[in-house]
């Protein structure tokens, strides 16, 4: 590859390593070749040798883009859990729980979606939104519409997001006026959106952005027929990736029970119609029982943590340490809008409360099972949070090989992030030379920390997906 075909991306940067561990560098190069894929990075280069570096790495000519001091370079977010069709109701309806919620403000959103020109005006706004809250790989839900999800799909498509972009189903157990007309017109709307999205082109990397995903709603909403069809459809498509809720509201687990009485549980109702495997990504798990998590463990499937929506709907604390330590891949979803914000780093701080309440209830036990272990009874670390923002949705997702940090070989799917006043978040204090020492990697962390914990969109200056620059706060 000619050198000049390369972009460098000078300065700051972080990336998670192990569930325990992230990498950063104050001064790093960040190199992407014409196909969004970072080709190498080398670490702790000083401004004296940046031309060195680039010279013995055989592309003198590269375009080098510096970073400013108080800005680095991450891997973008990776929200495993959003609805769409949701986001116009951010902050409404907040004192109903999960199955009221849903019949008092939600389907009434979403039969909205029943028109299409509606549907692409608001999807429009919606994907700029997320895209410049940082997310780079967004799970969408749409609504139960062929035409306005098609919409949706285009809209992510056209804008450059990674995604997974799938139509409700749900065929029962709704209002009359939003429920589909059969499981058979269910599962023909859902054939005709997978072709739609695969033949969406694939852009200049040949690498598709957007896949279709199965979605059953929620194993209330689906009939056995649904779900068997849909389990069929997943079974002659080993790739095609599913997501639905699990296990969110104790009426909810209830109900499920009511409905299934042959299956053994919430996971077993999934499990049984082949829907549960290494491409499905579960919403909630809060309430799991011992025997679902093995269920879940051992399918390799993979948990959405959705902590804002679990506390604004009153659902409970998912016990995402025990997770852990069992070896599920977990990451973090914003589940608009049972959860109330957009945007991941509000994920990231909800999972932090999360934990902490987890870790003053169990305080004193030690009832680590084995496994990676260490996590269940304990708060969550930076490490850790920063890792299920970013590889560890990549893994719920099944993308980790290709996203989700910034190493060699994976797509330049990053944000770069500024801590620095003038990005004018006044709730974010950045580190100064008056007050901090700036030289050394405790002033990465310390950044990191409050980026995650006080930052917004304000904070977020660039958004980079396969190495293209699709959003940010000057956009
Ligand atoms: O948080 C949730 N949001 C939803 O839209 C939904 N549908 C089923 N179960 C759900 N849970
Ligand atoms: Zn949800």
């Amino acid at each position: 590859m000619s050198s000049s075909t390369y972009t460098v991306y000078y300065g700051s940067l972080v990336t998670p390593k192990t569930l325990t561990s992230y990498d950063a560098s104050l001064h790093a190069l960040v190199a992407v070749n014409s196909h969004g894929v970072i080709d190498w990075v080398v670490y702790d280069v000083q401004d004296s040798l940046v031309q060195t570096t680039l010279l013995e790495k055989g592309c003198p000519d590269a375009e080098v883009v510096e970073l400013k001091d108080g800005q680095f370079m991450m891997p973008g977010f990776v929200d495993t859990h959003t609805h769409a069709p949701q986001l116009p109701n951010i902050g409404s309806g907040y004192q109903y729980e999960l199955l009221e919620w849903l019949k008092q403000v939600t389907f009434p959103m979403e039969a909205k979606f029943s028109n299409v020109e509606f549907a692409r005006k608001t999807y429009s706004s919606v994907v700029h939104r997320i895209i410049n809250q940082g997310t780079t790989t967004c799970c969408y839900y749409g609504t139960l519409h062929l035409d306005a999800t098609k919409e949706l799909a285009n809209i992510v498509h056209s804008l450059g997001q990674r995604a997974f972009v799938g139509k409700c189903n749900m065929d029962r157990n709704s209002e009359t006026y939003y429920v589909e007309p059969s499981w058979q017109s269910s599962v023909t709307d859902t054939r005709a959106l997978i072709s739609h999205i695969q033949n969406l082109e694939s852009g200049s990397s040949g690498i598709p952005l957007v896949k279709p995903i199965l979605t059953p709603r929620f194993a209330i909403s689906c009939s056995d027929q649904l779900l068997s069809s849909l389990g069929e459809l997943a079974k002659s498509n080993p790739s095609l990736h599913i997501q639905t809720h699990i296990s969110e509201n104790l009426s909810e687990i209830q109900y499920t029970r009511d409905l299934f009485p042959k299956c053994k549980s919430y996971a077993d109702v999934y499990d049984s119609f082949g829907l549960l495997r290494d491409n499905t990504v579960l919403a909630h798990a809060v309430h799991l029982s011992k025997e679902e998590i093995e269920l879940v463990a051992n399918r390799k499937a993979g948990i959405s943590h959705c902590p804002t929506s679990n506390f604004n709907l009153n659902s409970g604390v998912a016990p995402i340490g025990k997770y852990l330590d069992r070896g599920i891949k977990v990451g973090l979803g914003t589940d608009v809008s049972g959860g109330y914000f957009p945007s991941i780093l509000n994920s990231v701080r909800n999972a932090s409360i999360a934990s902490k309440i987890i870790a003053m209830q169990n305080r004193g036990q030690n009832d680590n099972q084995g496994g990676r272990g260490g996590f269940a009874n304990d708060q969550l670390s930076i490490a850790t949070l920063l890792y299920l923002a970013t590889l560890g949705g990549a893994e719920v997702c099944a993308i980790d090989q290709e996203v989700g940090s910034l190493v060699p070989g994976k797509s330049f799917d990053a944000i770069v992030a500024d801590v620095r006043d003038t990005a004018g978040n006044p709730a974010l204090w950045s580190i100064d030379a008056e007050t901090h020492d700036l030289t050394g990697k405790d002033a990465l962390e310390g950044m990191l920390q409050r980026f995650l914990f006080c930052g917004d969109d304000r904070n977020i200056s660039d958004v980079f997906v396969q190495g293209r620059r699709i959003g940010g706060k000057s956009n």
